[in-house]
């Protein structure tokens, strides 16, 4: 089955259960050492975290009730730029929004112990536990989260063995509703960027996509200047779609903030209803690195609770990609910047080299 493909290629390397079980928040009222991260060196002071992190980045706001013409362009504009636009009039309406926020909040308000029967297997997908990539790091992010790649049930089951349908209901119907948002902003941003038909169809069709879907909490935070909400990272995404809720924390890295000239961090204000969507790695390697995958983090800036949830719209594991414009696509002629690379091989050089997976398909 093609979410067991997928599936497989995430868990290609086994993890250890203290790099999948996370702290039990509620214990604590002093961070622990395990979570103080050190100031990160570089152009990563600028805007390091709570407190000092007052930059807002103006990402644009598009209105997707507008004729896709000119949606579409601001879309492309947006992701050349910043790699990050919100979107608004989505058509997702807002109950749905507050019904995930809802079910969200109710998981993890959980107690631990009810939450590690639902733990993630050591070469799982879904399930409970730290962010996937945090195997990669000394120090441990003050998050927890719940992944969901196919059906909920299993693990929701666990969760609440005799409630676990409202849950599954409304994670499902999101679930489906943004991935139709998804399908349809890929095929306007690729039209938009003059991408040939059957190329967009090869790439973005239902049989050759599929989605999962990241809730997250960021407990309130005790020492939130020394902690890490989540670490910078970008998505292995075609596009992320994230709903942020009403709480900030949410930066990415621009070479247009910061002001020194190296570039900086910004926040992201999340805007009412809306929805952040941000370029992922494998748009921007089908895109010939036109579309900027966009670096991003959580700063922990308030004293309380915050969730979001992350929708990947991913190509299938066997899906090979390489840049459109050096296949008979878009721009005949230009450079081409990266190799052909199948899905599940990009995400085994991902995670054995996260800062450099890119490099490494640079022709
Ligand atoms: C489809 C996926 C992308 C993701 C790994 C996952 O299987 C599900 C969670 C995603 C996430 C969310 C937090 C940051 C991230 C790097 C991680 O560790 O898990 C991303 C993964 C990714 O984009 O590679
Ligand atoms: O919580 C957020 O705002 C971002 C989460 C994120 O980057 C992710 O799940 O990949
Ligand atoms: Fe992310």
């Amino acid at each position: 089955m093609i979410t067991t493909a997928l599936s497989e290629a995430f868990g290609q390397y086994t993890l250890k259960p203290h790099q999948i079980v996370p702290l039990d928040f509620h214990s604590v009222d002093t961070l622990p050492e395990t979570h103080v991260w050190p100031p990160p060196p570089g152009p990563e002071l600028v805007n390091t975290a709570a407190g000092d992190g007052q930059l807002v980045f103006p990402v644009p706001v598009i209105d997707f009730s507008v004729p896709e013409d000119s949606s579409g362009k601001l879309m492309v504009e947006a992701c050349e730029t910043w790699g990050v636009f919100q979107l608004v009039n989505h058509g997702i309406p807002l109950e749905i929004l507050a019904a995930v926020e809802a079910q969200t909040k109710r998981l993890f308000a959980l107690p631990a112990s009810r939450k590690l029967e639902a733990l993630r297997s050591p070469n799982g997908v879904n399930g409970y536990g730290q962010a996937r990539f945090a195997s990669l790091f000394d120090k441990n992010m003050w998050n927890e989260g719940f992944t969901v790649m196919g059906s909920p049930a299993d693990h929701a089951r666990k969760l609440w063995p005799d409630d676990y349908q409202g849950f599954c209901d409304v994670i499902e119907d999101y679930q489906k509703r943004m991935r139709e948002l998804a399908a349809r902003l890929l095929g306007l941003i690729l039209r938009s960027a003059n991408t040939p038909a059957q190329e967009i169809r090869r790439i973005s069709s239902p049989s050759a996509t599929m989605t999962t879907l990241q809730l997250n909490s960021y407990p309130p935070c005790p020492d939130p200047t020394r902690a890490m909400g989540m670490a910078p990272h970008t998505d292995t995404s075609f596009l992320t779609l994230l709903y942020q809720g009403g709480v900030k924390g949410l930066q990415i890295f621009s070479d247009r903030g910061g002001g020194g000239g190296g570039g900086g961090w910004g926040m992201v204000d999340p805007v009412d209803g809306g929805i952040t969507v941000n370029v992922g790695d494998l748009l921007h390697v089908v895109s010939n690195a036109r579309f900027h995958t966009a670096r991003h983090r959580v700063v922990l800036r308030e004293a309380r609770q915050r969730v979001s949830v992350g929708l990947f719209f991913v190509p299938t594991a066997d899906c090979v990609l390489s840049p459109l414009a050096c296949g008979g696509g878009g721009g005949e002629g230009e450079v081409c910047r990266y190799r052909a690379v199948s899905v599940k091989e990009y995400i085994g050089l991902k995670y054995k080299g996260f800062e450099t997976v890119l490099s490494a398909i640079t022709k």
